[in-house]
C-alpha cells in the first residue's frame, strides 16, 4: 500500500505545485495517473520514488517511510537510469549489483523480444529503443511497485498495444502498478482507478467499472475536469 499524506511539493524555479491531502492506493491496484501536460503526474511519480524533497507531509509505502523502500520499486521513464556508454549487458551487471532481486534471464529474454542488440552502446539507440530497453530493466527488477512515466513506444498504435501487452505479461500479478499517459484510450481497459490531476491537484479518483456503470469514458471525465473549477483540495 502507498500512502501520501498531506504532501506539498513546490520547486524553487517554478510555481507549480502538487498538494495532496490524502491518498492511498492498495496493493495490486493498476492506477491510471492523467492529466493535461504539466500538471503534476511526474512529480507524483518522483514524489512516491523519493526523488526530491517536498515541502510537507510524508509518502509511505506499506507503512514504511518511502525512502528506505527503493528496492521494492522500479521507476521506468523516458529518462532512464542507464549511461549513455553502456551497453544493455553491461546494464544487466550495474542493475544485479544494485537491485537484489534482478532476474538477468528474464532481463535476456527481453531484450530479445523488443531485438535490442545486447552489445551496442545505449547512446547510440533510438527513442522507442531506449524506452524497450528501460521497461526490460524495469519488469527485470520484479519490484512490487511499478512507477511507469510515458510507457508507451513507438508512434502506431500496434506498437503502443505490444509494449502494453508485453508490460502485462511480464508482470507476477500482484504488483502495484502506476502509469501515466495521455493515452486515454488505450489505459482505459487496463487500468481499475484513474487519478486526474490538474494544476496539481487530484480532481478525480475513481474506479473504471463504477465510471462504466455510469455510462461514462475517461475521455467525458478528462473533460468534466476541465471544465469544472476545483470545489476544494482533495
Ligand atoms: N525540476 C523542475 N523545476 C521547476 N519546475 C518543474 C520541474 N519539474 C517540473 N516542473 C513544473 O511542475 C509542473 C508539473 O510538471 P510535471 O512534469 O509533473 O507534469 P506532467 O503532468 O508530468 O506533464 P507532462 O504530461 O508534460 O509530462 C509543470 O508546471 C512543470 O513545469
Amino acid at each position: 500500500m502507498i500512502e501520501l499524506k498531506y504532501v506539498d511539493k513546490r520547486y524553487p524555479t517554478s510555481n507549480a505545485l502538487l498538494y495532496i491531502n490524502g491518498l492511498t492506493i492498495g496493493k495490486g491496484e493498476i492506477v491510471g495517473i492523467l492529466g493535461e501536460n504539466g500538471s503534476g503526474k511526474t512529480t507524483l511519480l518522483k514524489s512516491i520514488m523519493g526523488i526530491g524533497e517536498l515541502q510537507n507531509g510524508e509518502i509511505t509505502i506499506e507503512g514504511k517511510p518511502n525512502t528506505d523502500q527503493y528496492e521494492r520499486m522500479a521507476f521506468i521513464t523516458e529518462e532512464g537510469s542507464f549511461l549513455p556508454d553502456m551497453t544493455p549487458r553491461n546494464y544487466a551487471r550495474f542493475l544485479a549489483e544494485f537491485f537484489p532481486r534482478f532476474d538477468r534471464d528474464y532481463y535476456n529474454r527481453l531484450l530479445e523480444l523488443y531485438e535490442l542488440p545486447p552489445d551496442r552502446k545505449i547512446k547510440t539507440f533510438s527513442k522507442g529503443q531506449k524506452m524497450k530497453l528501460e521497461i526490460s530493466a524495469g519488469l527485470s527488477k520484479k519490484a512490487d511497485y511499478l512507477l511507469m512515466d510515458e510507457p508507451f513506444v513507438g508512434k502506431d498504435i500496434f506498437s503502443r498495444r505490444d509494449s502494453l501487452k508485453l508490460m502485462m505479461s511480464g508482470l507476477q500479478g500482484d504488483e502495484t502498478l502506476l502509469i501515466t499517459t495521455h493515452l486515454i484510450d488505450e489505459i482505459e481497459n487496463v487500468i481499475d482507478r484513474a487519478i486526474i490531476l490538474h494544476k496539481g491537484l487530484i480532481r478525480a479518483d475513481l474506479y473504471v467499472d463504477d465510471m462504466r456503470e455510469e455510462g461514462k469514458s475517461l475521455a467525458d471525465v478528462m473533460q468534466e475536469v476541465r471544465n469544472t473549477k476545483p470545489r476544494y483540495h482533495n
